[in-house]
Order: C-alpha cells, then sequence, then structure tokens
C-alpha cells in the first residue's frame, strides 16, 4: 500500500495530510499549523477526527512556512514510520494563463511558477518551497502541483478580463480566481448532499485568513470576487480586498511609497488587522471590546453582501449560499450578521439552526438554502496525487 502526503499553504497555516493512493484517498491523518509567525500550534487528527497530537510549538518552530514545513514532516515521520509516500500533491495557489490540470513538477514547471510569484507573494513562495524541500525530503515521489486558479479557468470572457486595453488580456492580465480546490471540493460534495442545488445557481462564500466568493452554475466556476491577484473582492485578515486603483497612484505621487511599502500595505498590513489595529484574527476580533474590531467586522461583512448581490446578477438568481473556510465554517455571528437583511435577496436566516453545528442554517420555509458546508482542499489534492501515482 502506497500513501500520498498533500501540502497546502495559506497565509496563515499549513494544513497537510497523508492520505493512501487511491482513486478514493482515505485519510490516514490531517494536520494543521496555525499562527505562522505567531504563537503557532500543531493539531494531528486521524480518520475519525481523534486528535494524535495537539500542542503549542517551540518558540521559533513554525516562525515561517519553511519552519512549519519541516515540523509536519517530523510529525508525519514519527506518527507514521511505515509510510510508503510516493507523491506528494502541493497546493499551488497561481497557475497563470498556462497551468490549469494537476501537473507532475519538473524543474522548467518549477522556473514558470516562479515568475508568477508576484501575483500571489503571500502564498507562492511557501507552496514553491513546499515543492523544493518535498523533493529533498522524498526525492523518488512524484511531485504534483494543483492550481487554486485552475477552477475558474472556464469563466466568459466577461468574467475573465478588465477594462483595459485588449493587449493586457493578452498578457495575462486576467481575473484568475482562487480557491479553487476548495470550491472544486465544495461542488462536488453539493452534486453529493444536494443535487437539486447542484444544478442550479450557488454562491460559495470561502471565508478564511483569505476570503473569495464564487457563483456557480451547475457546479461551474462562472465569476469569482477574486481576480489578477490574491487581493481583490472582499476584505481578508490583513489584505484590503478591492480598492480604488486611484488609491495606488495617491500612495506613490503624495506619500512617495515604493512598491514594497505600497505591496506590504496591500498585502500584510490592511483588511480586519488594518481596519482594527487589533488582529486578523476572527476569534480575536469577535471576542474583543475594542469599537474599531467591531467597526473591522462590519465592514468584512457589508462588502460579503454587497458581492452576494453582485455574484447573484452574474448568474440570474441564487438558490443557495454556501459558508466554507476557517471562519464560514466556524463563525456563527459572521454568517448570522451576513445573512442579516438579506430577505430581499430570498433569505430566511434559522439562527437557532446556525449555532447548533447543522448543515442548513436557513428555514425550512427560505427560497434561498443556506449552508455550511466543511471545505477539503486536501482530498481534491490527494485525489489528483493519487491519480497521477495510478499513471
Ligand atoms: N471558532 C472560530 N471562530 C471564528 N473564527 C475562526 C474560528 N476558527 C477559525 N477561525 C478563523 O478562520 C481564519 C483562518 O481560516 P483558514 O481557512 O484556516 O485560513 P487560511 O486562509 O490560512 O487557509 C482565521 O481568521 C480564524 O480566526
Ligand atoms: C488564495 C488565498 O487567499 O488563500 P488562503 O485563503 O489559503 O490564504
Ligand atoms: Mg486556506
Amino acid at each position: 500500500m502506497s500513501h500520498v502526503l498533500t501540502l497546502n499553504a495559506g497565509s496563515s497555516t499549513l494544513k497537510f495530510g497523508l492520505f493512501t493512493a487511491a482513486q478514493d484517498p482515505n485519510p490516514l491523518c490531517t494536520g494543521l499549523i496555525d499562527h505562522i509567525g505567531g504563537a503557532a500550534t500543531l493539531s494531528l487528527k486521524d480518520s475519525q477526527d481523534k486528535t494524535l497530537s495537539r500542542g503549542d510549538l517551540a518558540q521559533g518552530s513554525a516562525e515561517n512556512h519553511d519552519g512549519a514545513l519541516q515540523v509536519a514532516l517530523a510529525e508525519i515521520g514519527t506518527q507514521f514510520p511505515e509510510a510508503i509516500i510516493t507523491a506528494v500533491g502541493h497546493r499551488v495557489v497561481h497557475g497563470g494563463v498556462d497551468f490549469c490540470d494537476p501537473i507532475n513538477v519538473t524543474g522548467k514547471v518549477l522556473e514558470d511558477l516562479d515568475k508568477l510569484v508576484a501575483l500571489a507573494p503571500l502564498h507562492q513562495p511557501h507552496n514553491l518551497a513546499g515543492i523544493r524541500s518535498s523533493i529533498s525530503a522524498f526525492p523518488q515521489a512524484k511531485q504534483i502541483a494543483c492550481f487554486d486558479t485552475a477552477f475558474h479557468r472556464q469563466h466568459p470572457f466577461v468574467n475573465d478580463t478588465y477594462a483595459l486595453p485588449r493587449e493586457y488580456y493578452d498578457k495575462g492580465v486576467r481575473r484568475y480566481g482562487f480557491h479553487g480546490l476548495s470550491y472544486d471540493y465544495i461542488s462536488g460534495k453539493l452534486a453529493e448532499i444536494a443535487p437539486v442545488l447542484h444544478a442550479g445557481r450557488v454562491v460559495v462564500a470561502h471565508l478564511g485568513n483569505g476570503a473569495s466568493m464564487c457563483a456557480l452554475v451547475k457546479g461551474q466556476s462562472i465569476a469569482s470576487t477574486m481576480g489578477f491577484s490574491s487581493l481583490d473582492g472582499i476584505a481578508m485578515g490583513t489584505r484590503t480586498g478591492q480598492l480604488d486603483p486611484g488609491v495606488m497612484l495617491y500612495l506613490m505621487d503624495h506619500e512617495a511609497m515604493t512598491h514594497d511599502e505600497i505591496s506590504d500595505l496591500l498585502y500584510k498590513q490592511s483588511g480586519l488587522l488594518g481596519m482594527s489595529g487589533v488582529s486578523n484574527d476572527m476569534r480575536e476580533l469577535l471576542a474583543s471590546e475594542n469599537p474599531q474590531a467591531y467597526e473591522a467586522i462590519d465592514y468584512f461583512c457589508c462588502r460579503i453582501q454587497r458581492e452576494l448581490g453582485s455574484l447573484a446578477a452574474a448568474i440570474g438568481g441564487l438558490d443557495a449560499l454556501v459558508f466554507t473556510g476557517g471562519i464560514g465554517e466556524n463563525a456563527a455571528k459572521i454568517r448570522e450578521r451576513v445573512c442579516a437583511g438579506m430577505e430581499w435577496i430570498g433569505i430566511e436566516f434559522d439562527n437557532a439552526r446556525n449555532t447548533a453545528g447543522v448543515e442548513v442554517v436557513s428555514t425550512s420555509a427560505s427560497r434561498v438554502q443556506v449552508m455550511v458546508v466543511p471545505t477539503n482542499e486536501e482530498l481534491v489534492i490527494a485525489r489528483a496525487a493519487s491519480a497521477a501515482v495510478a499513471g
């Protein structure tokens, strides 16, 4: 029996998993290193959700994603010394115009993916560093890259472009959309658990430290709030979300900010963190009594409501809204706040269900069904890596 390892570097987390290599891979364990760069923690669970290990990591051991990866590999080695890892599947956030299907990583592929680092600086360097470390750790294994942008590549032109001269589109300045592995999983899951909704018009809100929303028709992505880079759309933990490009010109002209300063501001100092001055972590904001934390949450939720209207317009109406991602799955307060006042779109929210940890959180009479569906990017990656093993 051979195994596949999955690595999924988010902006604040490293998620990993060990699966059997099979068409329908079984997880042996899934792990999460959280708060990378801060007070990092590790948790590892088996397939029955039983905790195998859990705790704070020694200071400095997960100061960055590279450290976190070494911790994850050591943990897998300790817990599953007999595992025979024949493929490692990697989430790679940006595949650009050319990379769609999962691909066996060669030196040339790595070189091409390096060119996209500037478009996803919070992720792509960690994704590629993960591939390089994994080549050293598992030289015999296949390294399979799975792209977050792939699920959105069939967008109609109108949702794939900006109103720039055509030459920029041809050069790759397009609306790529991200979180595609998550949307792919949710789309497949809906086909299983709610086939009628899957066949209709669905908006999925992937709300994590990075956050975006995606409009699906018959399970296919039609439009997404994220665009060229992972900055666009709704506000995020440390990213601005949609911003008038005139602000960038102002920052250059009147604040004399350099490219690196602006990049740092937009990717790392803004969003929930910048607005609140408290934290990028939704748990801390919800627990805070600071009025700026409240304002940041309010902005986050209001922008989600506006994008919900916009995405519903893009697909001619709405049959279901699905919450997923760290915030979408766990923060009942945020789901409640997003759905408040959305009766006009057909949502009748049921807060008793919302706080009860069930899948459907709208009333039985609600025209739009509101659901909470935990995502599983690792399983999508494990399937692709297993398929590569099978040839
Ligand atoms: N119980 C919870 N209540 C509120 N927010 C939560 C809870 N658990 C996790 N979160 C939030 O989820 C976010 C991380 O989401 P996740 O999807 O794991 O992130 P990443 O973008 O790094 O993949 C953080 O803002 C965290 O505060
Ligand atoms: C693309 C992106 O924002 O990813 P994450 O939510 O994992 O940070
Ligand atoms: Mg994520």
